[in-house]
């Protein structure tokens, strides 16, 4: 066998890339048979299950993409993959009569293709190589797999550590030129939508020399702690010509030329020069505040403020749809009782489609006086009617240009201010009241809606033409009293709650009292429950029932007045109450409330009281 293996790799030497010969001269060594599969053992269900839930950003970040790459690679026949860092198979898409195939040379979720049991291959070879490369049919080493053409990439973490392996592999009598390429363009959205999800807390500086290719996955994502360089994708690092050893090496004064901000056209924070000279445009964080004010020291970005979504693992792959199909253009509308997250899902979309670092404008078709609403969502110019601003107005839709509109409560949204939007959909241009020149306009529309637009369309309360414009893709956002485990979802909801201080906890029987609540005002109703009975609990004394009589009880059975900010209010007024009745003493009011004189000073000094 020694001798076959040699005389194959000598055959093939002079063609052979440097790291198939590296790969089959491993193989030799791990002592492989190369007519048959060494025996292989797939993973049972559960133990897949556990090992999905471990890689659970990347399997989910992963899916939109599978489906892409499962539609262009090689005209729809073929297989694409994502394994995690040591091979196995978490998830896979692929044409029928080629799966079929794949299934049985095991390229199917909970089969390993690590190098030493498989042999030369896509995956195995990249987890070795640590870089994106295409092993042909007879450079497989092991005879059963050599019907396959693989491409395989390397997923990097934002810390530069491998996250998994995205793979594509087609049959090899198929020309798989692109295939490299599509799956090195799929990693490259993997990875930058890896930021949105987590670096909430840190500040973000998006940059690129060319201006257009900020806001795609090509720029550079460079991700600052204060003002250390803590994570990055590789592009960041490829412009500054730093490495992944960079991180956590370089502040943010020793990367950028900080006194050359203020550039003289103004465009102050918009154009960034590197240490190394290169002038990079850049977006986000107002970097006049870095230099001036704060050097070293970045402000946190605004999104730390955004309430980071809870999703069960339907849900996610509803969210994961819902994105592929906004990012193609399609307008989607996000459908749901009052509370039950559809501004909050909207928020995290645009968070994780391709336009994340454009705007984000949501407009309240509820709120605004019928009279109004034209100007507010397509601008006007000065003068264009009594009362308007001078100066006139940009209007809604152009401050979304590149971004996302959210039009929310669309149902309440007046005919005339109707078929204005439908021109605009149409026409992809807005042309402001009082003028007549047209201004090119690019977003992507999300609609919410807790009415039955339907309805509305029979009722001739709603036009239907724009109806079904919009109404292309629904994402229906179920009410909380039908959550499939609302106990799991308390919990998360309370870990949100406390930022995990886990000397704070629910009892059981707490969380089995708020779990029989129907919720008529969803998620916020729910997390405004449970801010109040943070605010008012004791450490390493779990919550017990009767803590839901302060003030819970009332936002428990009315939506109204459970939103947040109302509850934060009551809870300061149950505070209050407390103390007047014992005349001020803190002791006898902490006492009565039935917690410790500490967590009443606590509580009051959160509200600015003390
Ligand atoms: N998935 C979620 N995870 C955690 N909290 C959530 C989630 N969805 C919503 N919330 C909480 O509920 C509140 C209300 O959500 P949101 O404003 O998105 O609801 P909505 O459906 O748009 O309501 P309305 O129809 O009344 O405008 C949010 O401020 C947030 O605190």
């Amino acid at each position: 066998m020694q001798r076959l293996v040699d005389q194959t790799v000598r055959a093939h030497d002079a063609a052979l890339p440097d790291y198939i010969s590296r790969s089959w001269r491993r193989c030799e060594t791990y002592g492989l048979p190369i007519h048959t599969d060494a025996y292989v053992d797939r993973l049972g269900s559960h133990e897949l299950k556990h090992r999905i839930e471990q890689h659970e950003v990347l399997y989910r970040l992963c899916r939109p993409e599978l489906e892409t790459l499962r539609r262009v690679a090689s005209g729809g026949d073929g297989i694409a993959i994502v394994a995690d860092p040591s091979g196995l198979v978490l998830d896979s898409v692929g044409a029928e009569e080629f799966a079929r195939r794949a299934f049985e040379v095991e390229l199917s979720p909970g089969w390993s293709w690590n190098e030493r049991l498989r042999g030369t291959n896509g995956i195995g070879a990249v987890l070795m190589e640590l870089k994106s490369l295409v092993v042909r049919g007879n450079e497989h080493y092991i005879e059963t797999n050599r019907f396959l053409d693989c491409a395989a990439a390397p997923i990097l973490t934002p810390t530069g550590s491998v996250a998994g392996v995205l793979n594509v592999s087609v049959p090899s009598s198929m020309a798989s030129a692109y295939a490299l390429g599509l799956v090195e363009v799929a990693v490259d959205q993997i990875e930058h939508r890896q930021f949105a999800d987590t670096f909430t807390r840190h500040t973000i500086i998006r940059v690129h020399s060319e201006r257009e290719l900020l806001g795609t996955p090509k720029e550079g994502v460079l991700v600052f702690d204060g003002s250390k360089l803590v994570a990055a994708n590789r592009h960041g690092l490829a412009i500054l010509k730093l490495n992944w050893t960079a991180l956590g090496q370089h502040d943010f004064g020793d990367l950028f030329d900080v006194g050359a901000l203020d550039d003289p056209q103004g465009h102050i924070g918009e154009a960034l020069r590197s240490a190394n000279g290169l002038l990079l445009h850049s977006v986000k964080p107002d970097m006049r505040r870095i230099s001036r004010s704060v050097p070293n020291a970045l402000p946190r970005l605004e999104s730390a403020t955004l309430t980071m979504p809870i999703y069960d693992a339907a849900m996610r792959a509803d969210v994961e749809r819902t994105l592929r199909i906004l990012d193609c253009g399609i307008p989607v509308i996000l459908s749901g009782e009052t509370g039950c997250g559809k501004e909050v899902l909207a928020r995290h979309l645009h968070a994780l489609s391709s336009r994340a670092t454009r705007p984000f404008v949501a407009v309240n078709c509820a709120g605004l006086p019928e009279s109004l609403i034209e100007a507010e969502l397509f601008g006007y110019l000065d003068g264009a009617f009594t009362g308007a601003r001078k100066g006139g107005s940009k209007g809604s839709v152009r401050e979304a240009d590149g971004g996302v509109l959210l039009l929310d409560e669309i149902g309440d949204m007046p005919l005339s201010a109707q078929a204005r939007l439908l021109r605009v959909l149409q026409e992809r241009e807005v042309v402001p009241l009082g003028g007549s020149k047209p201004v090119p306009v690019d977003f992507l529309l999300i609609c919410a809606s807790n009415l039955n637009l339907e309805d509305m369309v029979a009722a001739k309360q709603f036009r239907q033409d724009l109806y079904y414009r919009i109404s292309q893709f629904r994402m229906h956002l179920k009410p909380l009293r039908e959550h499939p485990d609302l106990p799991d979802l308390i919990l998360a909801l309370w870990r949100q709650t406390t930022s995990g201080d886990d000397r704070y906890s629910l009892s059981p029987e707490t969380v089995n009292a708020l779990a029989q609540h129907d919720w008529p005002g969803n998620y916020r109703q729910l997390v405004g429950v449970l801010r109040t009975l943070f605010a008012l609990a004791e450490p390493m004394v779990p919550i017990a029932p009767h803590a839901l009589q302060y003030g819970t009880a009332g936002a428990i059975s009315s939506p109204d007045a459970a939103n947040a900010a109302h509850l934060d209010t009551k809870t300061r007024a149950i505070l209050q109450n407390a103390l007047d009745q014992h005349q001020g003493n803190v002791s006898r009011a902490a006492k009565s409330l039935g917690i410790s004189r500490g967590t009443l000073y606590r509580r009051l000094s959160q509200f600015g009281d003390k």
